[in-house]
């Protein structure tokens, strides 16, 4: 079985665009669980602009299923880590202003780093993920930091598989295949949506978790349209 985390950045968007607590974060994680999904995840941005850093604090007695923190490993990103003591911790080298994650770790450049702060959050009883284009050396050099699971970036997936290219999988199954022969946990990540997570799923062998959010979030917004707009016509009759 694979796991759906549900990524609630894009209700903190919403709630930040009023200033004022509509809708209520710590109320969507409740429901979000009580809906059946397995984890949390937020990713806080260093300009805090969707999730907050005390955000992250109060989801901390909200989530009971498993919560996953995702972000660039900057200091104080690595200090509310540590404090906070999430069952994940998934590294994403995005730079301060990115709109949105939009490259994998060069793991093979940056090993001495990665296993340093690896290390460190294993010392603290968090599960490391790391945040991986799908190229095999990447997936080789993740094995190296110590890390217990790779997070599979699959924008460049869900982009070719919307204009019909079905054959961008093939990577995504190749670096599966070598994680788990290298004993690394496989998660994946970015763009992922009911369109296309279901192809995604039959072609990645030992999927443990995906996260999604943006599509999942608009989703239910499109899904649930025609029910408010009815509910509003009843109360205006
Ligand atoms: C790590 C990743 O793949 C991202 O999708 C991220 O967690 C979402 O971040 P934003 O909501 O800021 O785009
Ligand atoms: N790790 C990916 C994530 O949390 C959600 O990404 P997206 O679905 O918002 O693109």
């Amino acid at each position: 079985m694979t796991k759906l985390s549900v990524n609630i950045n894009k209700i903190a968007t919403l709630r930040n665009a009023r200033g004022g607590n509509v809708p209520n974060l710590i109320q969507v994680a409740k429901d979000v669980q009580r809906f059946g999904a397995q984890g949390i995840t937020i990713h806080p941005r260093p300009d805090e602009r969707h999730i907050r850093y005390q955000d992250a604090y109060d989801l901390k007695s909200v989530v009971t299923t498993e919560y996953n923190i995702e972000g660039n490993p900057m200091d104080s990103f690595l200090d509310m880590v540590l404090q906070i003591q999430p069952t994940q911790v998934t590294l994403v080298p995005d730079s301060v202003d990115a709109i949105t994650s939009n490259a994998g770790w060069d793991t093979v450049k940056h090993k001495d780093y990665l296993a340093e702060i690896i290390s460190e959050c294993k010392r603290n009883h968090i599960r490391t993920s790391i945040f991986v284009d799908p190229e095999i050396a990447m997936i080789e050099g993740a094995a190296k930091t110590g890390t217990d699971r790779i997070e599979l970036y699959t924008e460049a997936f869900a982009h070719q598989y919307s204009l019909g290219n079905k054959k961008a999988i093939e990577p995504y199954t190749a670096c599966a295949v070598r994680a788990t022969q290298l004993g690394i946990g496989i998660n994946a990540g970015h763009d992922l949506s009911l369109d296309n997570i279901q192809f995604f799923k039959e072609h990645i062998p030992n999927l443990l978790e995906v996260s999604i959010g943006h599509a999942l979030i608009c989703e239910a917004i499109y899904l649930g349209l025609e029910t408010v707009v009815s509910q509003y016509l009843t109360k205006l009759k």
